[in-house]
C-alpha cells in the first residue's frame, strides 16, 4: 500500500518538524498536522515563516518549501483523521503529577484521548503510528480501545519511535541513524502497514537505516537510548566532582576515554546537568516500569542517573554561593541562557531554572539573558515550580536584552546554556562594568580559563 494522506496529532517539537520533512522529501503525500493549541497553530501558519513556534536552525526553510503545497497545519482534528490512512500520535506525554505512579510514571491521557477520537472518528481502515515516547506495551491498550468502536474499520499499530535531539532537529532527521519501526511481523497485515511506513521513509532514508522490529522492542528501544545518553552524562558530571577535589580535568578525562573506540567521543560533556524534556521523564518512566514488575535492582540502578543530576545542579548553586563568602543575599547574579542546550528555545527542565530557584531562595537577584528564550516563558518556568508567589518571582527576576545588560553591576556570572555567541563576548568589557572581585562560573565548560584569569576574573568552571 502506497501512502497517500497522512494526518499528525500534535504540531509540536516532534510532531511540527517530523512532519514538516516527511512533506519536503515525499510532494505526493498530503500531510497535515493538527492540534487544540489554536495559538501554536496559527504560529505554524503565520505568513511570515520566521514566526512559526519552534526555532530550529533550517526548519522555516523547510516550512517554506512545503507549507501549502502538501504540509498543512490545522485545528480541525477531525476532518484531519477521517481523510487519512496513516495517523501518527504525537502528543505530549509528561510525568503524572497525581494518583498512582505520580512523579514516575508517563501520563498516558492525551494519547489515550487520540485514542478514543480516532475511534469516533474513523469511517476507513487506517494505520495508527506512536510516534510520542511510550511505556513498552502502549500499543495493547491502544488496539483494545480502537478495536472496540465496533464500526468495522480496521486498525494497525506501529510504533516509531522519534530520535531527533532539539537545536539539530533538521539535520537529524534529514540523516538518521537508524529509523525504527515495531509492528505485528506475525501476520500479513502488520507486516504491511510495516511496509507501508517503510515506503514512506525510503523517500530519503536507505533501507538499510531502516529497522523494523516488533512493537515492544521498539516501544522499549526508545527508552532505553534516552537512558543511556542520559547516563553517560550523569557519568561524566560525577567525575567532574571527583576531578575538582583531585586536580584532574573533566575535558582531559573525556577526550582520553573517549578515544577508546568501545567508549566513544559523544556525550562525554560535563555540564550543569542535562535537561530537555526527555531525559528525566523517560528514565522516570523506565523506573517506574521496572518496579511495577517487582525489579527493583533494575530501578535503583537508572534512578541513580537523576539523583546524579539534581546533585550537579544543586552543587554548581551551592558553589556559588559559598563562593561569594557564603551569601548572595542582595547580590547580583547574572545567568546566561535559559534554554536547556544551545540553538533551541526550549527550557523545560532546564538546568537554569533550579539553580535560578536556588539562588532566588538565598535571596539573590538574578538577571537573565537568553538570545531564544522570553521573559514570559522564563517567569512562567519559575511560577511552575511554585517555589513562592508569583508577586515574589518578578520582583527578584530581571529578564534582560543583552549579556552585557546581564552583567552590568553584577557580583557573578553564571554561563547556563552553551550559545555559541557566549564564546565571543567582549570579557574584557563585561568585566570593566562588575562589581569586583569578578566571579564567573562556568557551566558548559565553554570558556578559556586562561584568558578570562588574565583578564582577572575569579573563574570556576565545571570539572577543573
Ligand atoms: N521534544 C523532543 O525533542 C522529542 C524527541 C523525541 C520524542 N519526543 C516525544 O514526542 C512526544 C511529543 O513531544 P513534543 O516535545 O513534541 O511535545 P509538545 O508538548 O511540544 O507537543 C505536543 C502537542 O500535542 C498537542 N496535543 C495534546 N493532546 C492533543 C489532542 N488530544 N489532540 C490534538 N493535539 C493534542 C499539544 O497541544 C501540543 O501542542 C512526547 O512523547 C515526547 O516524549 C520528544
Ligand atoms: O555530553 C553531553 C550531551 C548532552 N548534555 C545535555 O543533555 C541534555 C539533552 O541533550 P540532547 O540529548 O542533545 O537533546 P534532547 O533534545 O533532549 O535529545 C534527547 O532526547 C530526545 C527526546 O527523546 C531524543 O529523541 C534524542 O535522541 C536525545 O538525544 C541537554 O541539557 C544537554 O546540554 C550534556 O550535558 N552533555
Amino acid at each position: 500500500m502506497k501512502v497517500k494522506n497522512i494526518c499528525c496529532i500534535g504540531a509540536g517539537y516532534v510532531g511540527g518538524p517530523t512532519m514538516a520533512i516527511i512533506a519536503q522529501k515525499s510532494p505526493e503525500i498530503t500531510v497535515t498536522v493538527v492540534d487544540i493549541n489554536a495559538k501554536r497553530i496559527a504560529a505554524w501558519n503565520d505568513p511570515d515563516v520566521e514566526q512559526i513556534p519552534i526555532y530550529e536552525p533550517g526548519l522555516s526553510e523547510v516550512v517554506a518549501e512545503a507549507r501549502g503545497r502538501n504540509l498543512f497545519f490545522s485545528t480541525d482534528v477531525d476532518a484531519a483523521i477521517d481523510a487519512a490512512d496513516m495517523i501518527f500520535i504525537s502528543v505530549n506525554t509528561p510525568t503524572k503529577t497525581y494518583g498512582m505512579g505520580k512523579g514516575m510514571a508517563a501520563d498516558l491521557k492525551y494519547i489515550e484521548l487520540c485514542a478514543r477520537q480516532i475511534a469516533r472518528v474513523a469511517t476507513t481502515d487506517k494505520i495508527v503510528v506512536e510516534k510520542s515516547t511510550l511505556p513498552v506495551r502502549t500499543a495493547e491498550a491502544l488496539k483494545n480501545i480502537l478495536d472496540n468502536t465496533g464500526n468495522g474499520v480496521n486498525f494497525q499499530i506501529l510504533s516509531n519511535p522519534e530520535f531527533l535531539a532539539e537545536g539539530t532537529a533538521v539535520s537529524d532527521l534529514h540523516k538518521p541513524d537508524r529509523v525504527l519501526i515495531g509492528g505485528d511481523l506475525d501476520t500479513e497485515a502488520g507486516r504491511e502497514a510495516i511496509q507501508a511506513l517503510v515506503g514512506v521513509y525510503a523517500h530519503w532514508v536507505t533501507e538499510d537505516n531502516i529497522l523494523t522490529t516488533n512493537v515492544w522492542s521498539s516501544e522499549l528501544s526508545k527508552l532505553t537510548a534516552n537512558a543511556f545518553l542520559a547516563q553517560r552524562v550523569s557519568s561524566i558530571n560525577a567525575l567532574s566532582e571527583l576531578c575538582e577535589v583531585t586536580g584532574a580535568d573533566i575535558q582531559e578525562v573525556s577526550k582520553a576515554i573517549g578515544m577508546d573506540s568501545r567508549i566513544g567521543p559523544k556525550f562525554l560533556q560535563a555540564s550543569v546537568g542535562f535537561g530537555g524534556s526527555c531525559f528525566q521523564k523517560d528514565i522516570l518512566n523506565l523506573v517506574y516500569i521496572a518496579k511495577s514488575f517487582g525489579l527493583h535492582e533494575v530501578a535503583d540502578y537508572w534512578e541513580q542517573v537523576i539523583i546524579m543530576n539534581d546533585h550537579q545542579k544543586r552543587r554548581f548553586a551551592a558553589k556559588l554561593v559559598k563562593t561569594l563568602y557564603n551569601t548572595v543575599s542582595g547580590k547580583r547574579i547574572a545567568m546566561l541562557g535559559w534554554a536547556f542546550k544551545k540553538d533551541t528555545n526550549d527550557t523545560r527542565e532546564s538546568a537554569s531554572i533550579y539553580v535560578a530557584d536556588y539562588l532566588l531562595n538565598e535571596q539573590a537577584t538574578v538577571v537573565v539573558y537568553d538570545p531564544k528564550v522570553t521573559q514570559e516563558q522564563i517567569l512562567a518556568d519559575l511560577d511552575y515550580l511554585g517555589t513562592r508567589s508569583e508577586t515574589e518571582n518578578r520582583a527578584l527576576i530581571k529578564v534582560v536584552n543583552s549579556a552585557e545588560a546581564a552583567c552590568e553591576q553584577a557580583h557573578a556570572v553564571a554561563l547556563m546554556t552553551e550559545w555559541d555567541a557566549f564564546k565571543t563576548l567582549d570579557w574584557n568589557s563585561i568585566y570593566a562594568q562588575m562589581l569586583k572581585p569578578a566571579f564567573l562560573f562556568d557551566g558548559r565548560r565553554l570558556l578559556d580559563r586562561k584568558l578570562l584569569e588574565e583578564i582577572g576574573f575569579d573563574f570556576y568552571a565545571i570539572g577543573s
